[in-house]
């Protein structure tokens, strides 16, 4: 009796394995160069290499650590601006680094291009309900309530101020000191350090004191290892599998949960602490309490869990990009000495004593340095901070190029590649040539359609004239007093974000300036 059930059974479990082998064989043939269930796009350059039922996910996921070069690369083997890709696990992408397309989706077609759901699951932790991945009037509320605090004396009075201060505090307690001792410093480190000390400040009137110490911050680190994940999930559903096994394997480590823990805390004591400021009759305008008197898409004040979302979406904004921009910047200038003495000569002229000394006059003269700005706007055409960026259709469209998109496609646009393109800029796409911003002695800043390195249409960065004001403060500053050297045999160069951060910073020798 049991050998004939065992028999049976048998003769089922096969059965089943063969249908199963029949169902898979058949998808593969069916979807034999892309994701399952995922349509021919005959009518779009389609070049990774896809397998069957997977698409293009293992060639995605072998160069996830490169992966802004791998998209670039497709792209120029295709000899197009536009492709398409399918992958498991994501969205159909059409990839595009055409302007027009660009223009056509961030503004001329704006209302059918929302932040898609696979951006807001992989950074859901992270960024909550943040404006960086709300939609509708969730974004509305959040980008009114924010844009109070960006008006001309604000700029003038307050963020001048604060800057100055703390490159005055990075100069006392760090750099002077390692231009004495020889030593070299991480560059990216501790900029990041000022970016993050100085954002705390203006936007929820704290100061965290970290520009006096070398050690890192925890709560920075944890900020940078989620902002990873999010990025790696959005481009190999794997990822979360992958760290649970790690964790397995490596028990003392932080996990996923613990590094989200560390923020959230650091968040909501910033949150609670102003609640009892505001108990004991203090007053702000800061952008903290922009949000504190806004009402939400609901019609009700913030709780405090929206409140610790703007404070983790505005650290994003307001740490990370500028950082990093100053970052690149910095090496651009020290792997170009033209340009770095050109610039030198710049600040000479402009940065006097007096302007040094005077945040308000300051602010008025950064306005006429030509070259500083050519500088910024040209590392963020190669270095674009936030390298690659995606919407999701919502309705059927067609691109101004005449590819046809499909409700629920992903469109992902890519600065890093439009950057680098020849057909964009010219044959001198790839060089550092700060020149390309400046026309008889003006500057000449490029439509951001071509150059969205600071987005493009209704979203466009809030706080562009705040990046470049405090980008070009500290990096004229920083000129004015100090020499840097590159320190010999260091490979820069970028790790994967959900910004662009440089994999393993950048060691620099310092040396006061003899003028
Ligand atoms: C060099 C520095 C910066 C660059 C290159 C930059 C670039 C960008 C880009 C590309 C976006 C669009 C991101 C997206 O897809 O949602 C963006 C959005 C935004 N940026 Fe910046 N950013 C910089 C600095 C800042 C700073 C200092 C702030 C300060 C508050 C800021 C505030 C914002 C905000 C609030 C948004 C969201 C806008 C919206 O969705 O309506 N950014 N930025």
């Amino acid at each position: 009796m049991n050998d004939l059930l065992m028999t049976s059974a048998n003769n089922i479990g096969g059965t089943v394995a063969l249908i199963s082998s029949a169902a898979l064989g058949l998808l593969a043939f069916k979807y034999n160069d892309r994701a399952i269930f995922t349509d021919r796009r005959d009518d779009i350059p389609h070049h990774i290499p896809g397998v069957p039922i997977f698409g293009a996910l293992f060639d995605q996921v072998a160069n996830k650590d490169r992966i802004l070069d791998w998209f670039k690369e497709n792209i120029d083997e295709l000899d197009t601006m536009t492709m398409f890709a399918s992958a498991l696990g994501v969205p159909p992408m059409i990839m595009t680094i055409d302007p027009r397309n660009v223009n056509h989706v961030l503004k001329d077609n704006f209302p059918n291009y929302v932040k898609g759901d696979n951006l807001i699951t992989a950074g859901k932790e992270l960024f909550g309900h943040g404006i960086f991945v709300a939609n509708g009037e969730q974004w509305r509320y959040q980008r009114k309530a924010a844009s109070l605090i960006f008006n001309a004396a604000n700029f003038r009075d307050n963020f001048s101020q604060v800057f100055v201060k703390e490159v005055n505090t990075m100069s006392e307690h760090v750099l002077d000191k390692k231009a004495a001792s020889g030593e070299t410093i991480d560059f990216q480190d501790i900029i990041y350090k000022f970016t993050l000390e100085s954002f705390v400040n203006i936007g929820f009137g704290k100061n965290l004191d970290i520009l006096t110490s070398e050690e890192n911050v925890p709560f920075a680190v944890s900020f940078d290892y989620c902002q990873h994940v999010a990025f790696e999930r959005v481009i190999n559903p794997f990822t979360d599998v992958r760290d649970k096994v790690k964790s397995i394997f490596r028990p003392g480590e932080l996990s996923h949960k613990d590094h989200i823990k560390i923020i959230d805390d650091f968040a909501f004591l910033l949150v609670k602490e102003r609640r009892e400021q505001l108990k004991q009759g203090h007053e702000y305008s800061d952008l903290l309490s922009r949000f504190m008197n806004a009402r939400n898409e609901k019609g009700q004040p913030l709780n405090d869990s929206e409140l610790r979302d703007t404070v983790l979406n505005f650290i994003i904004a307001g740490r990370d990009t500028t950082a990093q921009t100053l970052s690149w910047g910095l090496y651009y200038l020290l792997t170009h000495p033209r340009v770095e003495a050109k610039l030198v000569e710049e600040v000479k002229q402009y940065i006097t004593d007096e302007v040094e000394n005077d945040p308000t006059q300051f602010y008025e003269t950064i306005k006429k340095m030509v070259y500083a700005h050519a500088v910024f706007y040209e590392t963020l055409r190669l270095e674009p901070v936030v390298p690659s960026n995606a919407k999701m259709a919502i309705q059927d469209d067609v691109l101004p190029d005449g590819t046809h998109v499909r409700k629920g496609d992903l469109i992902l646009w890519h600065p890093y590649s439009m950057g680098r393109a020849e057909k964009i800029w010219g044959p001198d796409a790839k060089e550092f040539k700060p020149e390309r911003w400046v026309q008889e002695g003006k500057l000449v800043r490029e439509s951001a359609a071509k150059w969205p390195a600071f987005h493009h249409g209704p979203r466009v960065c809030l706080g562009q004239n705040l990046a470049t004001l405090e980008g070009l403060m500290a990096l004229t500053l920083l000129l004015k007093r100090y020499k840097f050297t590159l320190a010999p045999n260091q490979d820069i160069d970028y790790t994967v974000s959900l910004t662009h951060p440089m994999k393993n910073g950048m060691q620099v020798y310092v040396e006061k300036r003899q003028h």
